[in-house]
């Protein structure tokens, strides 16, 4: 039961026909004070916002309606919240949820390489990637877990190297030592040692990845590896496709720039190998099948390759697909393993998802477990726990909660469609704050308000990936 989408697409419907409504958005408003909602559909469309006042008026979900400037604020009547609030309750964790309607979506996120154990910085793409992962599901989609392992190029050797050395004894890493205890010997040869010792360094290292993905609570449906689409035909087979669509000049360059980038990429070397585009081409063709919608989540510094990533996907799906480009920024701060065993992954995910994710973060493990209304974790997880206190009070939910409660199926739709998961967490803040104000008051929160307020709490945190307090329902 989305009331505000229904709202919504009744106010579209009522717009003069052929324009674009992309830019049509209905709201909770910051305070209850002109209005639980507003609108810019009369802004967007052109159109004099009388016309929807007058329309609004006659719809029995709305009390009140009056433009502001442009604008036009909307009070929702009684016994649409009232509804809203039971059919919550009743619904607990599902509030909100859609049936599955969308399109199956292939997501590739914390792709880090292989390396013994992940950075902060690919926790945060992990938090991030695994928490729209889950938004897209509650909204309705078949969604697929995919981890791109770069093992094909210099990056492997360089980790087989490291771990020679630490066999050796000429170098200590504790972080190799588990890798180097049972590495195959291979004799002195490079030409001997380098290939079991990479393909032994590179599983090790992902054991560990793995291990690390899963304490956090993140299960990946596919590994593709960079070196078996090489090794295995799956880059030629992707290169011959391109070629047979006559998107390929000189055998091996990719004409990106027909799709909108600055230049033809290449996808072999002088030497023979393929480039590491090529082998994301093929990694691309793979996750098409079955899939239209692709995101990739990668970090900024990934941002100049969005443009030859996209052409790609485009060309090789005649159109048919999109590539939507995710960039998270950097976390500066402890190894993975160091912050989920001290935080735990709750909390940990609620630290990473709290800045925008573009921007490059302080990762603060204090902070992150101080008692402090600053800090999202706690506000969020507090409000949670209270929740899930059932208390014999009588007070029903104030106006600012029920509408928060009442949004929530909208909300979550809408960072679905715009893949932020953040909308989700300001959500959850909201939700955490309006909760208290109400229990706090002297006559306290009754049942199904308090059983309302539990359910899209639990909804919004099951989106992030986030365990709900025991008692939550
Ligand atoms: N399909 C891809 N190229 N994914 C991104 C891989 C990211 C790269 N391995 C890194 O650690 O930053």
């Amino acid at each position: 039961m989305d009331l505000l989408g229904a709202i919504l697409s009744d106010l579209r419907s009522a717009l003069p026909e052929g324009l674009n409504l992309d830019a049509v958005v209905l709201r909770k408003a910051p305070t209850t004070s002109q209005g639980d909602l507003a609108t810019n559909a009369a802004l967007v469309a052109g159109t004099d916002p009388a016309v929807l006042v007058r329309r609004l008026s006659k719809d029995f979900r709305i009390d009140r309606a009056s433009a502001a400037g442009g604008f036009v604020n909307l009070r929702l009547s009684k016994a649409a919240l009232d509804d809203a609030l039971k059919v919550a309750a009743d619904m607990g964790p599902d509030w909100g949820t859609a049936g599955d309607r969308g399109e199956p979506v292939s997501i590739e996120f914390a792709s880090a390489y292989p390396t013994p154990g992940l950075s902060a910085s690919h926790l945060r793409q992990a938090a991030f990637g695994d928490a729209l992962a889950r938004t897209l599901e509650f909204a309705g989609h078949a969604v697929t877990r995919e981890y791109y392992v770069g093992d094909g190029g210099a990056q492997a050797d360089t980790l087989a190297r490291a771990v020679r050395g630490v066999q050796e004894g000429r170098t200590t890493d504790p972080a190799l030592a588990p890798i180097a205890a049972d590495a195959p010997d291979g004799g002195d040869d490079e030409d001997g040692w380098l290939a079991p010792l990479r393909a032994h360094a590179v599983r090790g290292a992902m054991r560990m990845v793995r291990s690390e993905l899963e304490a956090f609570g993140v299960r990946m449906d596919r590994f593709i590896f960079e070196r078996a689409l090489m090794e295995g035909g799956a880059v030629a087979a992707a290169v011959a496709d391109l070629d047979a669509a006559g998107h390929v000049r000189d055998g091996y360059i990719f004409a990106a720039d027909r799709f909108g980038d600055e230049r033809a990429r290449p996808m072999r070397l002088e030497d023979g190998r393929w480039t590491y585009f090529a082998g994301d081409v093929a990694a691309h063709r793979l996750r098409l099948e079955g899939h239209r919608t692709l995101i990739d989540v990668l970090g900024t510094d990934h941002a100049a390759y969005r443009r030859r990533l996209t052409a790609a996907v485009t060309a090789l799906s005649g159109g048919a697909a999109t590539l939507d480009l995710r960039l998270v920024g950097p976390a500066d701060g402890p190894p993975a393993a160091e912050i989920l065993e001290t935080l735990g992954p709750d909390i940990a995910r609620l630290a990473l998802l709290a800045p925008r994710a573009e921007v490059p973060m302080t990762f603060d493990m204090a902070g992150a477990r101080g008692v402090a209304w600053g800090n999202p974790a706690w506000r969020v997880l507090s409000a949670a726990a209270r929740l899930g206190e059932v208390g014999a009070n009588g007070g029903g939910a104030p106006r600012p909660l029920a509408l928060a409660i009442a949004s929530w199926p909208h909300v979550a739709r809408c960072a679905a469609a715009e893949r932020n998961p953040r909308i989700v967490l300001s959500h959850l803040l909201d939700i955490a704050e309006r909760s208290i104000a109400a229990l706090d008051r002297p006559e306290g929160l009754d049942d199904a308000g308090r059983r309302a307020a539990a359910a899209s709490m639990a909804a919004g945190l099951s989106c992030l990936g986030v365990r709900p307090p025991p008692d939550l329902g």
